[in-house]
């Protein structure tokens, strides 16, 4: 089942088309990755998703809701993005009582024990707080919400790789305890990977990838040798990236069989996530790239 439906989604701003009609489903209980390049639509989906704005066109639904100013939707949301405009003159303190006041599942117990995570001073002003412990504050919240729907869109800004692997663990351990639905987006790919059950990949508005995150990471590898066999090998696979030098090639394809690859002789090598979505976003000008949303899902 699905937490939030998108159908024929278009968002414009101006002659801007931000999202272009994109229809989606983000499952329940699932943390599903958003990525895309930058201006992809990534947080502008995330806002219409908060129901911080409305569609141009086509309908969203949270939880079986329209969200736009929706305060009984909103009450089950919770969304930390990297600029999150708390005010300066509050104490973190401030900031966290408000927090609790919006979020009716609001875990005061665990907010107590992340601010101690991360070293937050209670009394201090968000105006003196360091971009890293702003990024730290919005982690608080996002977690001991215990949001049904929890957005987090680049909510690490600043943050360093301590403060990112202590809010990466407690996010995993909470929503283990409590199944949630969390939608991520994130420029890290790698680095969050070992959380994503569901990969959603946008370029330009639209949606070229919508797939469990291990069919994401077995759907494109690499495969090299001869070049005369890669050529045999990959004449009916779409090829994302190539690299020739002398008589070898090395060729990123979707839809490879390791195990055909290997009986022709060729080497074949499993790619990091993050260069997966990379050649997906990247299509080799030879050969352009179906969405794959259409094979994956
Ligand atoms: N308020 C706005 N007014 C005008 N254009 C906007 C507005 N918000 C977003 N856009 C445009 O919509 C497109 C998508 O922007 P969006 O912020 O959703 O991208 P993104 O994928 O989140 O990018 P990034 O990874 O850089 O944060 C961009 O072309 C952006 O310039």
């Amino acid at each position: 089942m699905d937490a939030i439906t998108l159908a024929g989604v278009t968002k414009r701003f101006g002659d801007v088309v931000a999202l272009d009609d994109v229809s989606l489903g983000f499952g329940a209980h699932l943390i599903t990755g958003l990525v895309g390049r930058n201006g992809a639509g990534k947080s502008t989906l995330l806002d219409l998703a908060a129901g911080r704005s409305h569609v141009t066109k086509g309908t969203i639904r949270v939880l079986g809701h329209e969200p736009f100013e929706n305060r009984r939707v909103l009450a089950d949301v919770c969304a930390v993005t990297e600029s999150q405009p708390f005010p300066a003159r509050f104490s973190v303190d401030a900031v966290l009582f408000g927090a609790r006041l919006l979020q009716p599942r609001w875990d005061r117990r665990l907010a107590d024990d992340l601010v101690d995570l991360f070293a937050l001073r209670r009394r201090q002003t968000v105006g003196k707080l360091s971009r890293g412990q702003r990024s730290s504050l919005g982690v608080v919240i996002a977690l001991a919400s215990r949001a049904p729907v929890t957005i987090l869109d680049e909510p690490y800004v600043g943050l360093d790789a301590v403060a990112r692997r202590l809010f990466y663990d407690r996010l995993l351990e909470e929503v283990v305890a409590e199944p949630r639905t969390v939608i991520f987006s994130s420029h890290l790919i790698d680095e969050i990977a070992h959380l994503l059950d569901h990969l959603v990949l946008l370029d330009r508005g639209r949606v070229i990838l919508d797939a469990p995150t291990d069919e994401v990471r077995e759907s494109v590898v690499e495969v090299s040798g001869p070049r005369v066999l890669v050529d045999a090998y990959a004449a009916d696979l779409p090829i994302l990236a190539r690299a020739d030098l002398g008589g070898v090639s090395r060729v990123t394809v979707r839809g490879a069989s390791a195990h055909r690859a290997a009986a022709c002789g060729l080497t074949v090598r499993a790619l990091p996530l993050q260069d997966v979505l990379v050649a997906l976003s990247t299509p080799h000008p030879g050969a352009p790239v179906e969405p794959i949303a259409a094979v994956a899902s």
